[in-house]
């Protein structure tokens, strides 16, 4: 196959990628809840929940949309992964399947959450979280001293603390003060998530201006939805986020701050056009705005184990709907890399290796 080929699946998946906008719990595939429902089962009969493949509506078939989707964590998800085991178990699995997809640097975001029936604090739930982390960069580590030819497509993993839209404004000022104490464990940011419904979210603002002071990357969940005035969204670029998420029903003068400021935008396509956040389908995305004027874009999954399309199918869906070549591909996989949290050295390796897989292309088109 050569770089002048049509991209297909193959092709992004083999191309190294970044991913950072990634929710823990969203990312969790539907086998893996399903394995935890099944020990879980085993252990206790009586379990009052049902299969995750029954009870989790299928995006496909247009059982998902802004309204039923944000329930799913609250009434399901959470109550199933809601020990320590579970968590591990879900961190390791939900890294292996970006890994096995050719992601190479990922920054996974998630709320910490009290699960009081397990005995699991905040604070003690980000700490599992890093665990798991640091188990899985062991478990790779081992898996690539086997086979020294993979050691450069490691995956490296970071953290972002969400505060969730909900949160009090004491609750958010606790996920800051974790995010700062577990920075040298590899947590780069704090992001604002959440039901887009719910508002308002000024009570915030004194969190995000401490993690701005902290010199926390700050990225937020931007216009996902339709809204009344823009004083929402200028609040938002106050706190002076470097990313933002989704960018989907955004006025004309945002848009020129957005595009002045470089800021990077984390663009996912199908949980936007499932969900019907978008109009229009994936032609009508507004990907095909942002990258013809220039748009610093990260294209992400936002939550894989809901919408179930991998980075690489996004990866591909780009190249189907905005007739994206393989070299564009490539320059679109680069330059998300601009964006990301992780310094500079981890930028320089990221880079390598995309370099590296295109040097391997063109040599391929010429033998
Ligand atoms: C349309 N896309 C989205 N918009 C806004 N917030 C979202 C989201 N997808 C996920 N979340 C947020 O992430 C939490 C689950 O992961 P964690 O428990 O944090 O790992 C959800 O409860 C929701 O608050």
């Amino acid at each position: 196959m050569s770089i002048s080929a049509k991209p297909d699946l193959a092709f992004t998946k083999a191309l190294p990628k970044v991913e950072l906008h990634a929710h823990l719990t969203g990312s969790i595939s539907k086998q893996c809840l399903h394995d935890i429902w099944l020990a879980k089962i085993s252990a206790d009969a009586g379990l009052a929940l049902e299969d995750p493949l029954i009870a989790i509506p299928s995006v496909k078939d247009g059982g998902i949309d802004v309204v039923s989707f944000f329930p799913i964590f609250d009434r399901y998800i959470y109550a199933l992964v809601c020990d320590e085991e579970s968590i591990r178990h879900a961190t390791a699995s939900v890294l292996q399947d970006f890994a096995d997809d050719g992601v190479c640097y990922v920054e996974l975001r998630t709320t910490p959450r009290v699960i009081a029936t397990a005995g699991i604090n905040k604070e003690g739930y980000v700490s599992i979280v890093l665990d798991a982390m640091d188990d899985f960069a062991a478990s790779q580590q081992n898996r690539l001293d086997a086979d020294a030819t993979g050691k450069e497509k490691k995956l490296h993993v970071k953290l972002i603390l969400s505060i969730d839209r909900k949160n009090t404004l004491q609750e958010a000022m606790e996920v800051v003060a974790l995010a700062a104490k577990y920075r040298d464990q590899g947590i780069v940011g704090i992001d604002l998530c959440g039901n887009p419904t719910r508002k308002p979210i000024s009570h915030l603002s004194p969190a995000f201006a401490e993690a701005k002071r902290l010199g926390l990357g700050i990225t937020v969940h931007f216009a996902e939805m339709p809204q009344d005035g823009s004083e929402e969204l200028e609040m938002m670029l106050e706190w002076q986020p470097q990313r933002l998420g989704h960018v989907i029903h955004v006025p004309q003068d945002v848009k020129t701050v957005i595009a002045e400021r470089q800021l990077g935008l984390e663009l996912c396509l199908s949980c936007n056009v499932l969900c019907k956040l978008s109009r229009g389908g994936f032609e009508a995305h507004h990907f095909g705005e942002w990258w013809t004027a220039g748009g610093k874009i990260a294209l992400s999954t936002d939550d894989v184990g809901i919408f179930e399309s991998s980075l690489s199918e996004e990866y591909a869906f780009v190249a189907k709907h905005f007739g994206l070549n393989r070299e564009q591909l490539w320059d679109l996989s680069r330059g998300a890399v601009d964006v990301v949290f992780g310094d500079r050295e981890e930028k320089e390796r990221v880079w390598r290796l995309m370099d590296k897989f295109w040097e391997q292309e063109g040599r391929r088109e010429r033998t």
